[in-house]
């Protein structure tokens, strides 16, 4: 806000100025014009610095900026042109440095101080625009309406940036670092709404851990932990950019698979298993783990969300049944 209120009433200054001079107003409105634009912005800067709570500080410094506006246009008599252009400039920035209470604010302010000076002044009204004044204006209109445009598009860009860093936290799970429950059901819902009436296949597959609890027991939940997270980068390497790799919750890891028939997730599952039995968390054999893999295809019969994880929690169980460390697709 520094920054634009600096380049703000340096802008003001030339088409004021430009005004006062014609008028030939006593030399004291040229240094009062002068304190306002090169001494307030930095006595603003001191006291939003200084105040207990800064934003308040600042916003009142924004109500006295469009007071001293007031003023000045008062002391134009109402020439047409910089009035105009100051009084819109001051309410746009108020709104885009705030909020539309803040311009509301501003604009009470403006109104006021406008109307007793005019009053104290003898109410009086310029019409006439010089060709001097109308040239002092446009570097004003020009350069203050780019400034605000690039300080608003600053904004925006955060705000975006800010709210993509929130979407992540609320679809991602925080620790494997792929995505959680809710946004492998939004994807899920997704597939099942895509595949409904068609007749492409899209498959999801369970994955489990076998006998994590004893890997847990024996070697402690850090290490449990490492292999879940060994879990996830190979299903971030092994899978496609398409596919969703997903922390159920606990040790409960899913893979989203779109356009992929039984017998393709049949290899996707292999090369996870593949990859798997290369990982080497310690010397000691007895870390050596496996996985068992339930694999369903999605059937039109299935209505939810939850249909569709049952038939893949079903095929895992069957894995299980079988004696583990193996794939059951159905
Ligand atoms: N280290 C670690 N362990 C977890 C986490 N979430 C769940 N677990 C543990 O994972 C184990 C899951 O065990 P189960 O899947 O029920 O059983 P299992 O020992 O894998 O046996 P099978 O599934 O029959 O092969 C439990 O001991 C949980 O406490 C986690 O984030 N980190």
């Amino acid at each position: 806000m520094f920054l634009m209120r600096v380049l703000g009433t340096f802008l003001c200054f030339f088409p004021i100025l430009s005004v006062l001079n014609e008028q030939q107003r006593p030399p004291a409105f040229s240094l009062l014009l002068a304190a306002n634009a090169f001494i307030w912005p930095w006595l603003a800067f001191w006291r939003s610095r200084r105040g207990p709570v800064p934003l308040r500080s600042e916003h009142q410094n924004l109500v006295a900026d469009a007071a001293a506006g007031g003023f000045w246009i008062a002391t134009m008599q109402l020439n047409p042109l910089p009035s105009v252009v100051i009084a819109t400039i001051l309410l746009a920035d108020r709104l885009s440095a705030g909020s539309y209470r803040l311009m509301a604010k501003g604009a009470c302010a403006l109104l006021l101080t406008l109307f007793v000076t005019w009053v104290i002044q003898g109410m009086n009204v310029e019409w006439y625009v010089t060709q001097r004044t109308l040239l002092a204006t446009l570097p004003l209109i020009a350069l203050y309406l780019l400034a605000l445009s690039a300080l608003t598009d600053g904004i925006a860009t955060r705000l975006r940036i800010k709210s993509r860093e929130l979407e992540h936290i609320a679809m991602m799970d925080p620790f494997l670092d792929i995505a959680n429950r809710r946004l492998l059901e939004m994807k899920i819902n997704a597939e099942l709404h895509k595949l409904n009436g068609q007749c492409h296949a899209s498959t999801l597959m369970y994955i489990d851990i076998d006998n994590f609890k004893t890997v847990n027991d024996r070697f402690g939940h850090k290490v449990g932990d490492t292999l879940l997270i060994a879990m996830s980068d190979i299903l971030r390497i092994v899978t496609r950019q398409t596919d969703t790799p997903a922390r159920l919750g606990g040790d409960e890891i899913v893979v989203l698979l779109p356009d992929t028939t039984l017998d393709q997730a049949y290899d996707v599952g292999r090369r996870i298993m593949d990859a798997v039995t290369l990982l080497r968390l310690s010397p000691d054999r007895a870390l050596d783990f496996t996985l068992s893999i339930g694999i369903a295809s999605a059937v039109s019969s299935m209505t939810d969300v939850a249909d569709w994880l049952k038939a893949a929690d079903d095929a895992l169980y069957q894995a299980k049944r079988q004696g583990k460390n193996r794939i059951f697709a159905h």
